[in-house]
């Protein structure tokens, strides 16, 4: 009786894999019951809502950080694979004919998604949430913003606050790169946006801002303890914070008193008065939810991403001494001709031909936002394989930018390698298309200010040449934050 029931099992089971397999194939379903129609390769992983969760978090506390869970499967099935994680599909694809019809987005095929917890923590109105409709004209106006005026003031403040900076660095032997460009890019954000320049209030809101940024990667739990809770709480005080100047700077527009802050929320509050609109006269101005909301995004987007950028920088060049040598040579036939100059203009940035392509080949190598992340709005066709709609469709930047066949010995450090023009769709540090990133030209003033100072003041060298990735971060960013030892350089006017 025992063994008949032992020999019943496993023989039942058998049937009961048959019979489905033959139920699969003839209704053109596949083992994992989807329609036989060509979808990209890739596991659901064994369970219905867990799918392969459980392998990309073990990747985001690995010591190579979230990306290797996408690297991994980019390896095992190429350019183009899908996988389920937190109860949804999400395909990677990595090839310039897929990020070229996914970010340029001419037939309205796609959308930007961001996760739940992102959208409730940076605010609804946020370029990086809002509908489709609200993105147009916020970005219209924010776009108005960027000009070259703006740009050229804005790397005069910079390069001020980069030389208050670095000579606090005298004292010390040691500097962490991420703690201290995290810090002027910060406050770099604050004096463009806000004009807001008290240090405790700038120190206030980085930290609340880096209370957001871990927020807007936690699980949706409001309990107060959570990282979640606390990027709410952290949203709340900035806003506050927002919602309080943009009444002063009502009031000061009916004020006789002049004032000369001409910051972009000074810009966005007083609406076209302030602007040499692009954006027509009858175009709505911004609320001030989306006002908050923007100008929220614009800290978090450009002072984290910036910070990080620097500190891969000084890595790349402490490991590659010959392109240092190159960048020092440009660097101090330059500052021959700047030094009777109290701050480096647009003009002098200009000149620093070489060093634009160490910024550039740094972006590329660090893909400090690795994927884009959209939506599919349609059944639609990619690299020849079905994705339906609703899907998850994420462009694989690192992946492009670490394709040999769009750039030779890839992951080699060659800022030569841009002495010709990369491919379309190549080089999507910045993005492209409609969603391209806002303060690309801001970011490159950053980097090459920072750069040049940094060469011109001290000599220099990483302490800790450890690459891991730190664990739960938004953009990719190194654990140890690029520690190095320095020692100051005294030139002919010192
Ligand atoms: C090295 C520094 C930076 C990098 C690598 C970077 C990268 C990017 C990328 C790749 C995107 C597009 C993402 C997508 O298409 O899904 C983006 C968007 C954006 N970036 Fe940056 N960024 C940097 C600095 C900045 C700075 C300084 C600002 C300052 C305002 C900024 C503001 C924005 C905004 C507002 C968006 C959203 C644009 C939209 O959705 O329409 N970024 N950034």
């Amino acid at each position: 009786m025992e063994l008949g029931f032992f020999l019943i099992v496993p023989f039942s089971l058998l049937i009961c894999y048959f019979l489905k397999k033959l139920w699969l194939i003839s209704h053109n379903h596949n083992q994992n019951g989807e329609s036989r129609v060509n979808f990209p390769p890739g596991s659901r992983g064994l369970l219905p809502y867990i799918g392969e969760t459980l392998h990309f978090v073990a990747a985001i506390y690995s010591k190579h950080g979230f990306y290797s869970f996408v690297q991994a499967r980019h390896l095992r099935y190429g350019n183009c694979f899908k996988t389920h994680i937190f109860g949804e599909t999400h395909v990677f694809v990595s090839s310039t004919e897929s990020a070229k019809e996914i970010l340029s987005n001419d037939l309205g095929k796609f959308t930007k998604k961001y996760i739940r917890s992102i959208g409730e923590v940076i605010g609804s109105e946020s370029l990086l949430c809002a509908s489709h409709k609200s993105h147009k004209l916020i970005r219209r106006h924010l776009l108005d913003l960027f000009t070259s005026r703006s740009n050229a003031d804005f790397t005069k403040q910079f390069d001020e606050l980069v030389v208050k900076s670095l000579s606090k660095w005298e004292y010390k032997e040691n500097v962490v790169i991420l703690d201290e460009a995290l810090k002027m890019s910060c406050k770099a954000m604050c004096k463009m946006l806000l004009s807001l320049e008290d240090e405790n209030e700038v120190y206030m809101l980085q930290n609340d801002v880096s209370c957001v940024c871990q927020g807007m990667l936690a699980f949706p739990l409001k309990f107060p303890w959570t990282a979640f809770s606390k990027g709410l709480q952290a949203r709340n005080r900035i806003m506050k914070m927002l919602e309080k100047m943009i009444q002063e700077r009502r009031a000061r527009r009916h004020s006789t008193v002049i004032h000369d802050s001409k910051d972009f929320l000074q810009c966005l509050v007083v609406g076209r008065e302030c602007q040499p609109s692009s954006s027509s006269d009858t175009e709505p101005t911004l609320t001030d939810a989306q006002i908050k909301d923007n100008i929220l995004t614009m800290i978090i987007a450009g002072q984290d991403t910036t910070g990080s950028a620097m500190s891969w920088m000084v890595k790349y060049l402490d490991d590659n001494q010959e392109v240092l040598k190159a960048l020092q040579d440009e660097i101090h036939s330059l500052e021959k001709r700047v030094t009777d100059k109290s701050f480096l203009t647009l003009e002098d940035l200009n000149e620093m031909i070489y060093a634009a392509k160490v910024v550039k080949e740094s972006l590329r190598m660090a893909s400090i936002v690795p994927w884009f992340p959209r939506i599919a709005l349609h059944d639609c066709n990619i690299l020849g394989y079905t994705i339906k709609k609703g899907w998850n469709i994420n462009v694989d930047a690192r992946s492009i930018h670490c394709d040999p066949t769009l750039y030779r010995n890839p992951h080699k450090f060659d800022p030569s390698r841009f002495d010709n023009e990369a491919k379309a769709y190549s080089y999507l540090a910045f993005g492209v298309g409609g969603r391209t990133c806002l303060g690309t030209n801001l970011a490159r003033i950053m980097m090459l200010v920072f750069l040049y100072r940094l060469l011109t003041a001290y000599k220099w060298e990483v302490t800790d040449p450890d690459s891991s990735v730190e664990s739960w971060a938004l953009f990719s960013r190194l654990k140890t934050g690029c520690p190095i030892r320095i020692t100051q350089v005294y030139n002919q006017t010192n």
